[in-house]
């Protein structure tokens, strides 16, 4: 807790009330969201800044200088920080603060797909080996369960808005206009349209400024995956075996009997995502 306060002194961010945070999964989507709520609609920011200097990762060495130069109102701060220690930092302020959630099967084959690629984070070992890791919260930013239960059940206490992928990917116009209604940047109907177009997977995958095409082969190893991979929902079937399912189920039972979150592991039928064509 210590840590997640220091550093928000560090970074001036104490004076949250123009500062609004992103945290955890469907983040860079999110990110993207802001911007071009932000920007009303216009693309040129999104094209022209990459993610992690307009969306700052709170938890990487650079941010605190990063915001220290920084004029812009509000502040956008990404954080994978768990809410014991950041959440109570942000409970006598206004800071407001959207908690992205996804299915945690489809969170685990992203996350994992991820892992391959990403040089800074240990070996992903084989997916048997990852499922398992990722059911006892033993990988990096610690357990998915615990993450999502601590921010949510502590929601009433923030300025909390929860959105889930599942809710952007099968109506991405309804979602940001919860989000720009949250943020009190109300937007017109054809700058709506704007973000919408702009947040597509596609274009995001062919945005340089998101898609992590940026990020050197030392860091991200590119020729082991795209970091716009599928952004699908119910991609998992495609890496469970059932007895990897119900090994996921039984854990995720035990682990989530105390919430009462409901979540969407499977596609809507007949709903073809328009937004991907
Ligand atoms: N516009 C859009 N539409 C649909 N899906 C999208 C979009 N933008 C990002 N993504 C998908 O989000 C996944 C990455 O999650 P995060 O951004 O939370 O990852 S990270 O925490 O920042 O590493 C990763 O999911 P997978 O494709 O399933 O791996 C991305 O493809």
């Amino acid at each position: 807790m210590v840590y997640a306060e220091e550093w928000l002194k560090m970074t001036g961010a104490t004076d949250v009330s123009r500062t609004w945070f992103i945290t955890f999964t469907g983040t860079t989507w999110m990110q993207e969201i802001v911007t071009l709520i932000s920007s009303r609609g216009d693309p040129h920011v999104s094209q022209t800044t990459p993610n992690w200097t307009r969306a700052p990762w709170l938890e990487q060495y650079y941010c605190a200088d990063l915001l220290k130069s920084s004029t812009s109102t509000p502040r956008v701060l990404t954080t994978h920080l768990p809410h014991d220690l950041l959440g109570p930092a942000l409970q006598e302020s206004k800071a407001r603060i959207i908690y992205v959630s996804r299915n945690p099967k489809d969170v685990l084959v992203s996350f994992y797909h991820f892992h391959k690629m990403a040089n800074f984070l240990p070996d992903a070992g084989s997916f048997p080996e990852f499922l398992h890791h990722f059911l006892e919260g033993t990988l990096h930013f610690g357990s998915w369960f615990d993450h999502i239960k601590g921010w949510t059940s502590q929601a009433a206490a923030l300025n909390l808005l929860h959105v889930t992928y599942e809710e952007m990917s099968t109506d991405l116009h309804r979602t940001i206009n919860k989000v720009s209604s949250f943020l009190q940047r109300p937007l017109l109907e054809h700058e709506l349209n704007n973000c919408v177009k702009h947040c597509s997977f596609s274009c995001m995958k062919d945005n340089k400024m998101i898609n992590y095409s940026l990020i050197p082969d030392e860091i991200l190893d590119h020729s082991k995956g795209c970091f716009m991979r599928k952004g699908e929902i119910g991609d998992w079937r495609n890496m469970f075996t059932e007895e990897q399912n119900r090994y996921f189920d039984t854990a995720f039972k035990s682990k989530m009997q105390d919430c009462i979150l409901k979540f969407v592991w499977e596609k809507p039928e007949n709903e073809e995502s328009e937004l991907k064509d």
